[in-house]
């Protein structure tokens, strides 16, 4: 099979779908198919990813399709294979037919036995394409591409603007550039991108939001440190935090690194960054070495202060705790599939000793930012009040004049959620 037909991209797009079905990771399943393939030219890994990430964003809709077609479970990969196609059959009705034979073909690569299922379900779906369009709508998992559960509780949190919050974590990721405040100005880089031909816009933070994302080779300045790539909602963390040149800074759960490079841009800061995984931490250093940055980057658990805290109270902690991520859920798409309701709890009790944990390691009129990528007000909003009725020494320090802030995704930026504390004595 060519790596350049249509039926090795569904091939292998489908390979990686069947293993977030089968409860994998899907960033870890593509870096593994990479590096197993280090020859694919870069549309083979355009249409893979393409093709993968866009199959998962639309979670429930080929199921909808599926149960009126199937009779009985298929193998994985088959099924996998189904949810590409019926993906790439609604993007492209016009090829209908190309994508029939070229799924058949993908199926014929792996289950010989069952090519003639694949070949019957999606020209049954192409005939009755008009009354799909219905038992589509009338399947709420279908409809908000979302689990029913997940769906509930994004209704329940934000009775307002359910609808939009969940429609914009369907959407294609958006993706933003932090200019590295140290060696050049927002003016600079957006005159570079228009020298480039990348077309951008400045945002309310300095964030630059391009109109189209492009591979990072092709930005002026990346390779020398000038800019990076960060959400903007990601980018409010470091002014929010507002350190200032001196101070004893905490970065509790740093990695990649992206907040803790900010930080250090933005002010002459002792800056020491904690991560529990170790290879992540990795990650820390080499995005701080790319931009020219020092930290004191420690592999450790933050809550359990005897292994890496010298008793030195810090002026300012960022805690952007580990959560559901159900804010940034486009760009990880398998995070629909693979986490369940009762994950949420579990993320939540995390948080607290997060919270308690660093809380005693800040000094006495220190700041702390509580720093979320859910869109759960378990995570959130209910997390913080806990946190302050077990805390009398804690207040909230507004942020524009609101005890926090609660950024739902848009096209322009992903979810956050962001909480500043202030210790009272
Ligand atoms: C939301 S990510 C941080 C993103 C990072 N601040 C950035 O902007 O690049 C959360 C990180 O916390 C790490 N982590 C989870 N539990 C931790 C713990 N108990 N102590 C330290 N790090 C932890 C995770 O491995 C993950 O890398």
């Amino acid at each position: 099979m060519p790596q350049d037909s249509l039926a090795y991209a569904l091939k292998q797009a489908s390979t990686l779908v069947a293993g977030v079905l089968e409860g994998g990771n899907l960033t870890d399943g593509y870096e593994a198919m990479l590096s197993a393939n280090p020859s694919w030219p870069d549309a083979t890994r355009g249409a893979v990813r393409d093709l993968t990430w866009s199959t998962l964003r639309e979670f429930g809709r080929g199921d909808a399709v599926l149960r009126h077609y199937l009779h009985k479970p298929l193998p994985t990969y088959l099924h996998a294979l189904l949810l590409v196609a019926l993906y790439r059959l609604e993007q492209r009705p016009a090829q209908s037919h190309t994508l029939v034979d070229q799924a058949v073909e993908a199926a014929a690569a792996e289950v010989p036995a069952l090519k003639g299922v694949i070949n019957g379900v999606l020209r049954n779906v192409l005939r009755e394409t008009m009354k799909l369009e219905g038992w589509r709508d009338a399947d709420i998992e279908a409809r908000y591409a979302c689990p029913r559960w997940w769906i509930e509780r994004v209704r329940y949190d934000h009775p307002a603007d359910w609808e939009a919050i969940l429609q914009a974590g369907n959407l294609h990721p958006p993706m933003s550039l932090r200019v590295n405040a140290r060696r050049a100005s927002g003016e600079d880089v957006s005159a570079a991108l228009e020298k480039a031909g990348i077309p951008a816009r400045k945002l309310e933070n300095g964030a630059i939001l391009l109109a189209h994302p492009v591979p990072v080779q092709r930005l002026p300045g990346f390779a020398e440190g000038l800019v990076s790539v960060q959400d903007a909602g990601a980018q409010w963390a470091a002014q929010w935090l507002g350190a200032v040149d001196g101070e004893r800074v905490l970065d509790a759960c740093a990695a990649p690194g992206g907040k803790s490079a900010h930080l250090l841009e933005r002010a002459d800061i002792d800056l020491t960054a904690l991560e529990l995984d170790p290879t992540r931490a990795a990650r820390v250093r080499t995005n701080l070495d790319r931009l020219g940055l020092a930290a004191r980057i420690k592999v450790a658990d933050c809550r359990r202060l005897n292994t890496w805290w010298d008793g030195e109270p810090f002026d300012r902690i960022l805690a952007d705790v580990p959560c559901s991520a159900s804010g940034v859920v486009r760009r990880h798409p398998d995070i629909k599939w693979l986490r369940r309701n009762e994950d949420i709890p579990r993320f939540a009790a995390q948080q607290a000793e997060i919270l308690d944990a660093l809380w005693q390691t800040l000094a006495p009129g220190g700041t702390m930012l509580y720093v979320t990528c859910s869109v759960f007000d378990e995570e959130n909003r209910r997390q913080i009040d806990a946190f302050l009725a077990r805390h009398p020494d804690a207040e909230t320090h507004a942020i524009d004049a609101s005890d926090s802030r609660s950024l739902p995704p848009t096209a322009d930026h992903d979810g956050f959620y962001y909480a500043r504390l202030r210790k009272l004595r």
